[in-house]
């Protein structure tokens, strides 16, 4: 039985990342959100592109105005106005002023912005009210940025900041990582489509469900498989079809010691390597993970060995053993350079949380903030890896390391914050 951190170990070594060149695909910037940047950005434009005002005021020269105060304002000639959009036609000499607005271009010979409410304008003079700092409130060219150097690295997710800017560098279109193809089915002879009515002995397969959304959330594309029955025919062919046309495959259900758990036993079939058996964790042990040798195969000869994850039926197993193997899984291959692997927080636990010592034990429950500090709960209802109803509204695992049998109310713990 491997540890939980060497199995994570194992795993991310496994994953080979999408390949830069290979791997890509040029989308509208519109829709790159979430999406993985696959080659470095530079720009041509400095940030500013040019010196400009960050205040509505008077655009002049510090020296006229730097021992100006209310009693002895400086009084200058305003010989132009520019508004945002516009070229300056003038150039401030000594005793001068542009009236200036918000991101307008500074004119020459200013150096320095005055805001309007430490001035007075009467026609066509103004009386600077206090002394400015030199340079205050000039946004200078290139201080932001300077063109020529990298704007943007490879491997980022893009969200709202970055696209922004990438917008603003007049990148319209932008080559980004694909999205990982991840194959789903669920195994089990007592499992049905969500349509069906419920006969004795039957569930609705939700592990479908459960595994689609978070594999959405963590950036890839489900590929769904549907229900397999416990036979080892059925299982080879979903199996086959699965490795064939997936980066991911994920099976739950059928990797325990049951009669009728058959997934170990096609792999080997198939001539899987199996990595990972079981996992010393509660819940999660039966973890399987394995990859396959590469196929001659028909013409796509860029085909990547897809890796599989094998968990354990119990659907709280699935969202445990999902989000902290298979998420930082699918983040290393998605092309993200870094910041796979799950974090933990350490927190105040709010109750006192219990485990046998002898497995890494993961209880869900929630974070919260308690008078400005995050305290963990976690959720009432029964534990077992088999109750789905009190996973809802959790957004969080905390974690009992084996040998400890017990964290005390008030105790620190360390928590996964899964904010969605
Ligand atoms: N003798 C032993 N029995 C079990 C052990 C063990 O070590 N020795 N381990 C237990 C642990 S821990 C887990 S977890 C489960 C794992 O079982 P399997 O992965 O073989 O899963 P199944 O037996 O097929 O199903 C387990 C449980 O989950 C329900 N299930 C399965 N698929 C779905 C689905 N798609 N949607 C909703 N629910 C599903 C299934 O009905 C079972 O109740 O084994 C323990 N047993
Ligand atoms: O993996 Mo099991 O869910 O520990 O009961
Ligand atoms: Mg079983």
């Amino acid at each position: 039985m491997h540890s939980v951190s060497d199995t994570e170990a194992i795993i991310l070594n496994l994953v080979q990342p999408l390949d830069h060149q290979r791997d890509t695909e040029v989308v509208d910037l519109f829709a790159a959100a979430g999406r993985i940047l696959a080659v470095p950005v530079t720009s041509n434009l400095d940030f500013p592109h040019w010196d400009n005002s960050a205040m509505d005021g008077y655009a002049v020269r510090y020296t006229d105005v730097q021992h100006c105060s209310a009693e002895q304002p400086a009084v200058l000639e305003i010989v132009e106005s520019i508004p945002a959009g516009y070229q300056p036609q003038s150039i401030i000499q000594a005793g001068q002023a542009a009236r200036i607005f918000t991101g307008a271009v500074m004119p020459q010979g200013a150096d320095t912005v005055v805001m309007q409410e430490r001035t007075s304008q009467q026609e066509n003079f103004v009386q600077i009210l206090a002394a400015p700092k030199p340079q205050e409130f000039v946004r200078r060219q290139a201080s932001f940025y300077q063109a020529g150097t990298q704007l943007l690295p490879a491997g980022i997710k893009l969200n709202g900041a970055e696209i922004a800017v990438l917008a603003a560098a007049q990148c319209g279109r932008v080559s980004v990582y694909s999205t990982p193809i991840v194959a789903i089915f669920s195994t089990g002879d007592e499992l049905v489509t969500i349509d069906q009515p419920l006969a004795a002995g039957q569930i609705v397969d939700s592990n479908a469900y459960a595994l689609a959304a978070l594999v959405r959330q963590s950036g890839a594309e489900p590929l769904m498989l549907g229900i397999v029955k416990d036979e080892p025919a059925a299982l080879q062919k979903t199996i086959t079809e699965a490795i064939a046309h997936a980066d991911i495959v994920i099976s739950s259900g059928g990797v325990s010691v049951g009669d009728y758990d058959y997934v170990e036993q096609i792999l080997a079939t198939l001539q899987a390597q199996i990595h990972i058996r079981a996992v010393a964790m509660r819940p999660g042990k039966p973890l399987t993970v394995a990859t396959f040798p590469p196929t001659v195969d028909e013409g796509d000869n860029n085909h990547r060995v897809p890796i599989y994850f094998g968990l354990p039926g119990n659907p709280a197993a699935v969202l445990v053993t999902f989000l902290r193997f298979v998420q930082p899984a699918i983040k290393k291959l998605a092309g993200l350079a870094q910041g796979w692997k799950v974090e933990f927080v350490k927190v105040r636990s709010h109750q006192e949380l219990r485990s046998d010592g002898k497995r890494e034990t993961y209880i869900w429950g929630k974070l919260q903030l308690v008078n400005g500090v995050y305290e963990f709960s976690p959720s009432g209802g029964s534990h077992s890896s088999g109750n789905l109803i009190n996973l809802a509204q959790t957004n969080a695992l905390a974690v009992i390391p084996v040998g400890k049998t017990l964290i005390s109310a008030g105790e620190e713990v360390e928590v996964y914050f899964n904010r969605g």
